[in-house]
């Protein structure tokens, strides 16, 4: 479970993220969604420890991230915005050396890798270098190297950014799976559609302030509309920034 109360982070005069507080639980794919610059990154990043919140707390699993950052690192896997592989090693090197990192013996990498492997569907690419892949072979690769030691809670920042259709499909059904295992699932999205598809739980944001919080059909009931898109769209208070 993944608490988030009050979390504030300026840059300069840019008050990215402004007063922001919500929970995403257990056995529940919960979605950040929000226009561009809307402070979802923001967000995450200082949800998985990489930038300091100016003001605010973050609790993992009950843990509290200023306190003990590494406990938080530990239940965490996370597929940052960067997804940033080394090149110069295969898919399952890639996955293999973060297994290291988490102090994971050989052959518990071994096992962990060849359930993601298959459960991503990426046999074909898993001893290739990775220098060269497609924008899906490289989220693919991201993912299950964030997975490798099988925490309990998993963030994505925009998971199906730059994938095909079947690429989006193969990716949420994945989510679902990381949720019927009981895992909690945080996402990052500016497309509605998905975030309506996937999610239990709709944590709106725009201008670094949470405006909803809510699951799919409370948003339609909240608003009095009929599609998520135009309950969007009223919540938000235009369409700016959001794709269709
Ligand atoms: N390192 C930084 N330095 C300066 N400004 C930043 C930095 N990171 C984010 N910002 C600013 O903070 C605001 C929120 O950015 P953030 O990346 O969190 O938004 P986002 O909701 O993830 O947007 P997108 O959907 O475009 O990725 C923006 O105005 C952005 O320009």
């Amino acid at each position: 479970m993944i608490e988030v109360n009050d979390l504030h982070k300026a840059f300069g005069a840019v008050k990215a993220v402004d007063g922001v507080s919500f929970a995403a639980r257990d056995g529940e794919i919960t979605g950040l969604l929000g226009p561009n610059g809307a402070g979802k990154t923001t967000t995450l990043r200082m949800l998985y420890t990489l930038m300091r919140p100016d003001r605010g707390a973050v609790r993992v699993d009950g843990i509290d991230a200023a306190a003990d950052p590494l406990a938080v690192r530990r239940c965490l896997g996370v597929l940052p915005d960067a997804r940033g592989l080394y090149k110069r090693l295969s898919a399952r090197e890639n996955i293999d050396y973060f297994g290291r990192l988490q102090g994971l013996d050989a052959a518990t990498r071994r096992r962990r890798a060849d359930e993601l492997i298959a459960a991503l569907d990426m046999a074909d690419i898993a001893e290739r270098r990775t220098e060269g892949f497609s924008q899906g072979q490289r989220v693919k690769t991201a993912i299950a190297r964030a997975l490798i030691h099988d925490p309990r809670n998993v963030i994505l920042d925009e998971p199906t950014n730059g994938l095909d259709v079947m690429a989006t499909r193969a990716m949420r059904t994945f989510m679902r799976r990381l949720k019927e295992e009981g895992r909690c699932v945080l996402f990052s999205s500016h497309i509605m559609q998905e975030v309506g598809a996937l999610c239990d739980r709709i944590v709106v944001i725009a201008h670094g302030r949470v405006v909803a919080d809510e699951s799919p059909a409370q948003l339609l009931a909240q608003t009095g509309q009929t599609s998520l898109e135009d309950a969007f769209v009223q919540i938000i208070g235009s369409e700016e920034g959001l794709a269709a």
